[in-house]
């Protein structure tokens, strides 16, 4: 059962073309990861998808419905890429005022317990440090038990214990059923989290699998040495220099090490490896940057 869609959406701000015919489905009991570079739009199909904006063309549902309709929105918990909290309330005051809108909100210790808020209960949000805000802000997603939590960026800000802390909880809601779109640009946390990678590039969804197929779609490996100078070599896709070691990006990790060996080169301590969804996800992206300097889209 699909309880968010996209459908051939594009959306418009001005000249610039945030989302250019963009489908996606989310269905019941998923956990799917959007990721993107900054700009790619992300948060501009998040907002469409939650009702917060209206798309240019095309057609997004939410529950079967239209977002924008608060009845379709029931079952959703949002947390935006920035919130607001009324600075003067205590943290537990905030708790109680979003529950008030909610038939049965987990109550309010239970939550602030999950989210590890418990001893902030009494102070006010305008005290908080900027991670402690965020947490509070994405428990406040949960709190009416939705059956879909949407969160835009749910762990910018906070140091990694908090990120594992917030990792926990959602992985709770999920394996109790729930269905999560999240956004990040930390690449491990999809990786660690989600089953399904949505990469979005140019406002058009560039990719959209299973992290493992993710990586195999690029099919890139990471042949690593330690030389001196290189010569140019055909299938590097990427090339980068840390530490005195060479990192060479390419879709044939064996036939690299062949014209490796056959160019005379001197090389040392080869490695070769999987690339992580990271590396995946940038050269994936790169491409795409390529393949738009390239071809120009029609105005
Ligand atoms: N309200 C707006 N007015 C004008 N342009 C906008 C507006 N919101 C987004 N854009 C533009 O639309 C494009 C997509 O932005 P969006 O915020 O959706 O990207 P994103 O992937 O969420 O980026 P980030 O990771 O930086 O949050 C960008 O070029 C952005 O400048």
């Amino acid at each position: 059962m699909t309880l968010a869609r996209a459908d051939r959406v594009s959306r418009r701000y001005g000249s610039t073309l945030a989302l250019d015919q963009v489908d996606l489905d989310v269905r019941a009991g998923e956990l799917v990861g959007l990721l993107g570079p900054n700009g790619a739009g992300k948060s501009t199909l998040i907002n469409l998808l939650v009702g917060l904006r209206r798309p240019t063309s095309g057609r997004v549902e939410l529950f079967g419905g239209d977002p924008r309709d608060p009845a379709s929105r029931r079952r959703l918990g949002v947390t935006p890429q920035e919130t607001g909290l009324p600075a003067t309330l205590r943290v537990g005051e905030v708790v109680d005022f979003v529950s008030a809108h909610f038939p049965d909100p987990i109550p309010r210790d239970e939550l602030l317990d999950r989210f590890g808020l418990g001893e902030l209960a009494r102070r006010q949000t305008g005290g908080l440090s900027g991670g402690q805000k965020r947490r509070l802000a994405v428990a406040l997603a949960f709190v009416g038990r939705p059956r879909m939590v949407v969160l835009d960026e749910p762990t910018t800000g906070l140091d990694v214990e908090a990120r594992h802390a917030l990792w926990e909880a959602i992985r709770a809601f999920h394996a109790d059923g729930g269905t999560v779109l999240l956004s990040s640009h930390y690449l491990e946390e999809v990786e660690a989290l989600a089953q399904r990678v949505v990469v979005i590039g140019h406002g058009r969804v560039l990719a959209d699998n299973s992290v493992d197929a993710i990586r195999s779609v690029v099919g890139v490996r990471r042949v690593s040495l330690t030389v001196d100078a290189l010569p140019s070599l055909p299938g590097v896709v990427r090339t980068e220099r840390v530490d005195g070691r060479t990192h060479l990006f390419a879709p044939d990790a064996d036939q690299l090490v062949r014209d490796l060996v056959t160019s005379g080169i001197e090389f040392r301590d080869l490695e070769v490896r999987p690339t992580s969804l990271e590396e995946a996800f940038l050269a994936i992206t790169t491409a795409d940057s390529a393949d738009t300097a390239a071809e120009p889209a029609p105005a």
